[in-house]
């Protein structure tokens, strides 16, 4: 195949030119999260002027100035960059050439073909030695018509060194039938080395702290499982609704958006077993492990939802039956996880904007202090915004009496990591694909096992078979959800102040 990847123990050293090529250059998600991305890398120095280029393909016509010029305000400065940014604006976008063609004509992908490989001659870059980097800022209708076109006229030539590598992006299949189709058909063109399906929450900082916090602290080696958790909710919200993507998003719903993949992740990184080592294969064997393990979903356990106003949207369907939230309990079944839920949740158009993962533990046996209903241990990882560790513990309350409350140890990251920047997760996952770690990249198996999970209730729900219920805009959602919740073991804590600071709320 062309475009080796060298394996484990061969290592090259990568001499050749590094192309960075954006299909769908045009589109929401290349001018939002890709081309941003590439400039935090090269203001950063992670990509260099002398040795990388950016290629824009897509099917709209348009010069060279004309898409940087689209680029330009979205390209912010970083924390503490102010000052240099308009000189590192105008070292970056002089990189980037556009290539205009369609997506299933080999004219055009010859063209781009022709453009890269011009670039990597005027640097003296040896045929083979080049290395192509190809992101998917695509509907994933055209990626089988684009494979196609890459496998036959883009590789990277021969076998220098080089690489030939594909980003791509969710939705990744609609369903267990449709996603594997499409693994297949991507399959026979390109290597599981050179695939790096991306999920953007396994770059995000908290998320990429999990396995350090869970397998390098002594403290949580033996409370991480059933004997003392009593539940697992990991929550994703939003106070703002479809937004004119609303034909699109009724396509998909919730559980495909956000549960399926984001919530499903981070499910496998809360209850995984410790890996054999950090090595990209074992931290994969070991996701794919939980996904198997999880049990055909209960509708008992399931409430879904549609905020009030959504069908107004006239690229909506009027009797659409998509689900802009929904609460899904998954059981894991196996010696750690016996009988903990986690309760996956998320939703559009909610009372807040958060991420977070909730452990919530068992109350003490044998309290002695009367404690029970003010409030269980739990310990809360905080993915965005104002990203934060804590864990709610009872204490004595300071005076003379022997009264207890609920406080916190706290690790607010803005307090404890002032001068630090968190690097955007779209930024850590590019350079990742650079440097060939596919450790935070979703691999086929773990696909395949996620669709199993949520394909039979997304065909109920696409049958009618499950009703959305109403809610409100800005509300917690249905409020059967909570109730749910409750059921499964969730016990809310009543009365409990962190802050008065209320830009956490
Ligand atoms: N370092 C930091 O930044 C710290 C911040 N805090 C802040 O203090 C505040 C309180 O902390 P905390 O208790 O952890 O978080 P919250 O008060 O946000 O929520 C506690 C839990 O109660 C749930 N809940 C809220 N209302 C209801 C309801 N009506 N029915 C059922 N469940 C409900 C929430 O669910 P849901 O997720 O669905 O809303 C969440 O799971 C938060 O704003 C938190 O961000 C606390 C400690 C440290
Ligand atoms: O993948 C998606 O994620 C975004 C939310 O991402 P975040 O990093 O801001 O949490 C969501 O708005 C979008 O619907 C979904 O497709």
């Amino acid at each position: 195949m062309g475009g080796n990847e060298p394996g484990l123990g061969d290592f090259q050293p990568e001499t050749g030119r590094l192309s960075i090529i954006v299909l769908g250059a045009s589109g929401d998600l290349a001018k939002k999260k890709t081309f941003p991305a590439l400039f935090h890398l090269h203001r950063q120095g992670f990509i260099e002027s002398h040795d990388v280029h950016i290629f824009g393909y897509a099917r709209s016509k348009m010069s060279d100035d004309e898409l940087r010029d689209r680029l330009r305000r979205y390209l912010t400065p970083g924390k503490g960059c102010e000052e240099t940014h308009d000189e590192d604006v105008s070292k970056f976008l002089p990189l980037i050439k556009y290539v205009s063609g369609p997506y299933d004509s080999e004219e055009g992908f010859q063209l781009l073909d022709k453009e890269i490989s011009a670039y990597e001659l005027s640097k003296d870059s040896k045929e083979g030695s080049s290395r192509r980097l190809f992101y998917f800022a695509l509907p994933p209708s055209v990626y089988p018509s684009v494979c196609k076109m890459l496998k036959n006229f883009c590789m990277n030539k021969s076998d220098l060194g080089g690489w030939t590598r594909i980003v791509v992006e969710k939705p990744f299949g609609r369903d267990l039938k449709s996603a594997e189709e499409l693994s297949t058909h991507i399959g026979e063109l390109f290597n599981e080395s050179q695939i790096y399906r991306i999920d953007h929450y396994l770059g995000k900082e908290l998320v990429q702290n999990l396995l350090v916090l869970r397998f390098a602290n002594r403290m949580f080696v033996p409370l991480w499982n059933h004997t003392n958790i009593s539940n697992v909710q990991i929550v994703f919200k939003e106070d703002f609704g479809t937004e004119g993507r609303g034909g699109y998003f009724d396509q998909y719903g919730i559980i495909r958006d956000i549960l399926q993949n984001h919530l499903l992740q981070v499910l496998c990184l809360v209850a995984m077993e410790r890996p054999v080592s950090l090595k990209p294969e074992h931290i994969r064997d070991e996701k794919v492990k939980v996904l198997q393990s999880v049990l055909p979903i209960n509708e008992d356990e399931v409430v879904i939802g549609q905020y009030e106003g959504y069908k107004d949207d006239p690229t909506v369907p009027k009797d659409s039956n998509t689900p802009t939230f929904a609460t899904v309990v998954l059981r894991i079944h196996n010696e750690r996880w016996e009988g903990v839920p986690f309760i996956l949740k998320a939703g559009k158009t909610m009372n807040s904007k958060k991420a977070e993962i909730r452990v919530q533990f068992k109350d003490v046996p044998g309290d002695i202090f009367n404690s029970k209903g003010k409030g269980r241990n739990e310990f809360v990882i905080r993915l965005q915004p104002s990203e934060a560790i804590y864990m709610k513990l009872t204490v004595k309350e300071p005076g003379l009496e022997m009264k207890t409350a609920l406080s916190e140890l706290d690790l607010s990251y803005r307090q404890r990591y002032q001068e630090v920047i968190i690097p955007e997760a779209y930024e850590r996952l590019i350079l990742d694909t650079i440097r060939g770690d596919q450790q935070h990249f979703v691999r086929r198996d773990e696909l395949k096992a996620a669709w199993e999970i949520f394909t039979p209730l997304l065909h109920r729900i696409d049958n009618n078979e499950v009703q959305s219920l109403p809610y409100k805009p800005g509300s917690r959602g249905p409020e059967q959800a909570d109730k749910l919740a409750e059921k499964v073991g969730y016990v809310q804590t009543h009365g409990y102040v962190w802050s008065t600071n209320t830009e956490y709320r």
